[in-house]
């Protein structure tokens, strides 16, 4: 499983590991090592700046320091502050190290190959100023490949914020485990690749700390996920019913449907308005398609229980109709899935949505909004990506997908899971109709809501990569039996 540790749950992974015997001394050891490995596995010889900040992200900058000139680099080291000032492990492997400590100027990285930045790491605690924001902009202006000690200085390793400033590095070395700020959209462009080292704490660490936030990786989900298995009939994979829009607006719930079908669904429908059954109908074969048009009708439809998992919103319109059909969707006790206009049509009322979302005979509900849409129906919840995305299916009662380059995935009971697989050609019209549909098909076959989302968005991102350029939202549902067969 690919957790995800929080700043405080880090530290406290650390002080668990010196309190079952391994010393900070030793943790510091293996993390500055892994950076000179990293950057000798990485990197041509070349004149490296050392950055070492007044806690203990400097401390494993000495230790680098240390072994890449063992390694016969040419090394410089460069402190913020005064040494006399630093503490505890840091101080020790300052001790250690036998070359100059260089004070930290504006001109430090000037003529440098190779920046080792370990100027702030998880203790960052305000924002970049003074000699650390100059030399930031003078690696950049210089061009200068900047290597991070778990983060980047500048970012912060909760939420990807840049406070004042942050290197962009090209590699980021982390240990044991990500932190959120590495995935978020901030720090992403920031980090360059991440490397993930061991540096001697033990994964148990992980059952006193029980963090709840994941990388979107299929570990997370994949035992659960539905296979048909030798005796299953269509019925027994689930029915999945997609709500279409009127005349003119048709083509987001096909989309949908097709996506559905594709991610497993045993059958498929589109309850159309009459006056578009034409155009639907002409437009479908393996989808069926029914004369849908009340909200009362709907009621009548869903009477038969098979039809267990119904997405609405793309097309839909905006309006008391939707918000209707919506109601009478919670109140029929399918999963349901809400995208686009479903979301919109509740911008003034949401406690109306959420009070039938936890209604007594409603079944799961995925709300997928972009930030646009969440926005409107959460307009006062803020904070990180990853905050918001969690206080929003708290009181929403319902999974919350945020979209995004880097899609957080929230349950209602704390889970989340940032999705970093996504590629840029999936920012194209339809392509978050398709991500509906690929839920409404899993959830169909009774996948529990959580997984069922964060396994449609990563399929959703494996699809973009695998068809590439010239992608359009068509291409999704006919790329999903490739990335299947890859998966199983
Ligand atoms: N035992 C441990 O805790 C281990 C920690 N490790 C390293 O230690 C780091 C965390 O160490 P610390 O908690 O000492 O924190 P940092 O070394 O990241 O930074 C803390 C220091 O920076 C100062 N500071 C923070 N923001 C500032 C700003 N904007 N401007 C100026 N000064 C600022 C603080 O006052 C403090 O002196 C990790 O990122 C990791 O690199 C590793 O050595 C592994 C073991
Ligand atoms: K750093």
């Amino acid at each position: 499983m690919h957790e995800l540790l929080t700043v405080d749950e880090m530290s406290r992974a650390d002080r668990w590991a010196i309190a079952q015997g391994t010393p900070g001394l030793t943790l510091m050891e293996n993390a500055g090592r892994a950076v000179a490995e990293a950057v000798t596995a990485r990197f041509k010889r070349a004149s490296v700046a050392v950055l070492c900040g007044p806690g203990n992200n400097g401390g494993d900058g000495f230790v680098a320091a240390r072994h890449l000139s063992e390694a016969g680099w040419s090394v410089t080291l460069y402190l913020l502050g005064e040494r006399e000032k630093l503490t505890g492990d840091a101080a020790e492997m300052a001790r250690r190290w036998n070359g100059a400590i260089h004070p930290m100027t504006g001109d430090a990285v000037r003529g440098a190959g190779l920046i080792i930045d370990a100027i702030f790491g998880a203790g960052l605690s305000r924002p970049v100023e003074g000699v650390p924001a100059e030399l930031i902009q003078a690696a950049a202006r210089a061009g200068t490949p900047v290597v991070a000690v778990d983060m980047p200085s500048g970012l912060h390793g909760d939420t990807g914020e840049v406070l004042g400033a942050a290197f962009k590095a090209v590699l980021t070395v982390t240990f044991f485990r990500a932190k959120p700020g590495h995935y978020l959209l901030g720090g992403r462009r920031h980090c360059g690749e991440l490397l993930l080292r061991d540096i001697g704490i033990g994964e148990e660490a992980l059952g006193e700390l029980l963090p709840h936030t994941y990388e979107n990786c299929p570990s997370l989900w994949l035992g659960g996920f539905p296979r048909p298995e030798f005796g299953d009939h269509k019925y027994t994979r689930g029915h999945g019913v997609v709500v279409s829009g009127g005349m003119s607006t048709t083509g987001a719930a096909r989309l949908g449907a097709r996506a559905a079908l594709r991610a497993g669904a045993g059958l498929v429908t589109l309850a159309s308005p009459s006056s578009a059954l034409m155009v639907n109908a002409s437009q479908l074969t393996a989808v069926m398609v029914r004369a849908v048009n009340t909200p009362d009708e709907l009621t009548a439809f869903l009477e038969d229980k098979r039809r267990n998992a119904v997405l609405i919103g793309p097309g839909a319109g905006i309006g008391g109709p939707t918000r209707e059909k919506v109601l009478a969707i919670l109140l029929s006790g399918a999963a349901v899935v809400l995208d686009a206009d479903a979301l919109t049509s509740f911008e003034e009322v949401p406690r109306d949505l959420f009070v039938a979302i936890e209604g007594y005979f409603a079944g799961p509900a995925v709300l997928t909004p972009h930030e646009g849409e969440f926005k409107r129906l959460f307009k006062d919840i803020e904070g990180s990506k990853l905050e918001r995305a969690r206080a929003a299916a708290r009181r929403a009662g319902a999974i919350v997908v945020l979209k995004g380059p880097d899609t957080v995935i929230a349950a209602p009971d704390g889970r989340a899971a940032i999705n970093t697989n996504a590629s840029p050609e999936l920012a194209t019209a339809g392509s978050g109709d398709v991500l509906a549909g690929i839920i409404t098909g899993l959830l169909a076959q009774s996948m529990a809501p959580f997984e069922a989302a964060c396994a449609a968005v990563w399929l959703h991102g494996e699809a973009g990569r695998a068809f590439g350029p010239g992608l359009i939202a068509e291409d999704l549902p006919e790329m999903l039996p490739v990335v299947l067969r890859d998966l199983f």
